[in-house]
């Protein structure tokens, strides 16, 4: 006998305008039958989650009860009012933890049974709410150290102190509808001379400024190669923009604005040191800049492997094609579609077009499988090279975009390792949770697998050197700081791995002489060496 249809709380159903959508859940380790629901338009997700600890007999949900709904396939579904109408024989399995409380009869014992899942899910939950000091902790570290490099700056006079308003600054809230505005009186930073030049030279160190001082620097950029009065920018517009694209980016510890200003400082100082301020026209460094600004805005801290397999709503979205990069692409424009942050309002709409295109060109570039592709045609152009070719400059541009994206081993060692650090923690996190939930995992992501050296030879040797060397020869001025400073990089993570390989071979031959004589990791045996700087 089918159960009684369980519907939304009658307080948050609508005066029925459109018919609710009818789906069917079995409650996983229970022998109930699919139990329907009807899921009415207006009710929100809060709704639906305690429509559904009612069907699974869970008292009031709070947030330690953890919901995971799967379809029959095993792909998990958002918990949303869009959830597809099902039938009977093909319900959505729901499995329910409540954090706090041991694995239940219903698990099946299998390693990998959803509810299995499900209470690991909880307990990774739990147990990355309780590193968040932790990672606070990390990001403390490198506010220290930044403010200590500032101190000694101002005492060095290379940086003036922020001008202070005398109102309370405004916050920019993370979503477009909530941008606020922009008052003259809003915190200035003005940068001395030294700042500015500093600013133009591609081994810049980014980790002694704060988010806001590091918008400020870009806005800078803009002013300094005369965008904002060649495109008629407002200059309240320019710093709305800059500051909804900071909030709009996440804090993962790769992909942030970090990251972001890093790729646009890069282009920036790519733009001086190569002498193309005089070479390329105003809209095609302003297609380069705004690029790199939005390149990664709003990345979720998983890769385009993982959308995929995971059949996140961006893979779906994307059909599995470039998700992020289309992603970071729409989020891009839908910031700059709003009046108050359209640094484009005063473009013609034939610049406007060829801007737009440009952009989407460089960002969708950044996906690092249309590589091989990008790198052969650049190569046939560059032989014959010219800066009155229009084409020419687009795939210039998309060149300057790639090499700015992956530039950190670019810089002095102080600056690109930490970098490094950054990206294996965003890794490690991608394949803790794809082995948790039995997704495949990248062995270059896998903290069982990866070594610094491992990360860093192959993608210097094989993707840096042929990327910057393909580009150095239309812009050979590359090799004076860029090109010379990547080939450093190699060799001292090869010296790095050298060292480890014998410090490996050492450990196990001290493990096979017995038990007792074998002492710590391969990796903490091994000599730290000096990493050749600048
Ligand atoms: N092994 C390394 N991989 C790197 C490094 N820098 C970048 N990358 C990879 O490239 C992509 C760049 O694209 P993004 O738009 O995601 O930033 C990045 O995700 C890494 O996979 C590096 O120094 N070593
Ligand atoms: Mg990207
Ligand atoms: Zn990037």
């Amino acid at each position: 006998m089918p159960a009684a249809t369980t519907t939304m709380p009658a307080a948050t159903v609508p005066a029925a305008t459109t018919e609710p959508t009818r789906i069917f859940v079995k409650v996983l380790g229970t022998t109930d039958p699919p139990a329907p629901v009807l899921v009415y338009q207006g009710c929100t997700r809060a709704d639906l989650r305690a429509t559904l600890c009612s069907v699974a007999k869970v008292a009031e949900p709070d947030s330690r009860v953890i919901l995971a709904l799967r379809k029959g396939d095993g792909a998990l579904m958002p918990i949303g009012l869009q959830l597809p109408a099902n039938s009977q024989e093909d319900p959505y399995e729901l499995s329910v933890k409540i954090i706090g409380q041991d694995v239940p009869e219903q698990d099946n014992g299998s390693e990998f049974s959803p509810h299995r899942i499900a209470v690991l899910d909880a307990q990774l939950t739990a147990v990355s709410k309780a590193m968040d000091p932790i990672r606070d902790l990390h990001g403390l570290q490198a506010k220290v150290a930044a403010f200590q490099k500032r101190l000694e700056l101002a005492e060095k006079n290379l940086i003036m102190t922020q001008y202070k308003a005398p109102k309370p600054s405004m916050r920019v809230l993370k979503r477009l509808t909530k941008v606020e505005p922009i008052f003259a009186d809003q915190p200035k930073y003005i940068f001395t001379p030294d700042t500015v030049a500093y600013l133009k030279q591609t081994q810049f160190n980014n980790w002694q400024w704060e988010d806001n001082e590091m918008a400020a620097l870009i806005e800078h950029m803009f002013i300094e190669l005369g965008l904002v009065a060649r495109f008629k920018m407002d200059l309240a517009t320019l710093k709305r923009f800059l500051h909804t694209i900071k909030d709009a980016y996440n804090a993962n510890p790769f992909h942030n604005f970090r990251h972001c200003f890093c790729v646009t400082q890069m282009f920036y100082g790519m733009l001086n040191e190569c002498d193309l301020v005089t070479k390329l026209d105003p809209i095609e460094m302003l297609i380069g800049l705004v690029s790199c600004i939005i390149h990664d805005v709003d990345h979720p801290g998983f890769n385009n492997a993982y959308q995929v397999n995971a059949r996140t709503e961006l893979a779906i979205i994307y059909n599995d094609q470039s998700p992020l990069e289309n992603h970071h692409c729409a989020v891009g424009f839908r910031i700059l579609r709003s009046p108050k942050c359209n640094i484009f309002a005063q473009l013609s709409n034939k610049e406007y077009e060829h801007v737009r295109k440009g952009i989407v060109r460089c960002v969708l570039s950044t996906d690092l499988t249309k590589h091989g592709e990008i790198m052969t045609k650049f190569k046939a152009t560059a032989e014959n090279f010219k800066f009155a070719d229009v084409e020419h400059k687009a795939q210039l541009l998309v060149m300057m975009v790639k090499c700015a994206d992956i530039s950190n081993e670019a810089r002095p060692a102080d600056v690109a390792e930490p970098w490094l650090d950054c990206l294996l923690e965003e890794y490690f996190a991608q394949s803790d949770r794809e082995k948790l939930v039995g997704l495949p995992v990248a062995p270059f992501m896998d903290r069982d697998k990866v070594t610094k050296p491992g990360a860093q030879i192959g993608f210097i040797q094989f993707v840096l050197v042929p990327l910057f060397e393909n580009l150095g020869s239309v812009l050979p001025q590359l090799h004076v700081n860029v090109i010379s400073q990547i080939k450093k990089s190699l060799a001292y993570y090869q010296d790095l791995g050298e060292k480890l390989k014998a410090a490996t071979a050492a450990a196990a031959a001290a493990a096979a002489a017995g038990p007792a004589t074998a002492v710590g990791t391969a990796e903490r045996a091994a000599p730290a060496p000096q990493k050749a700087s600048a």
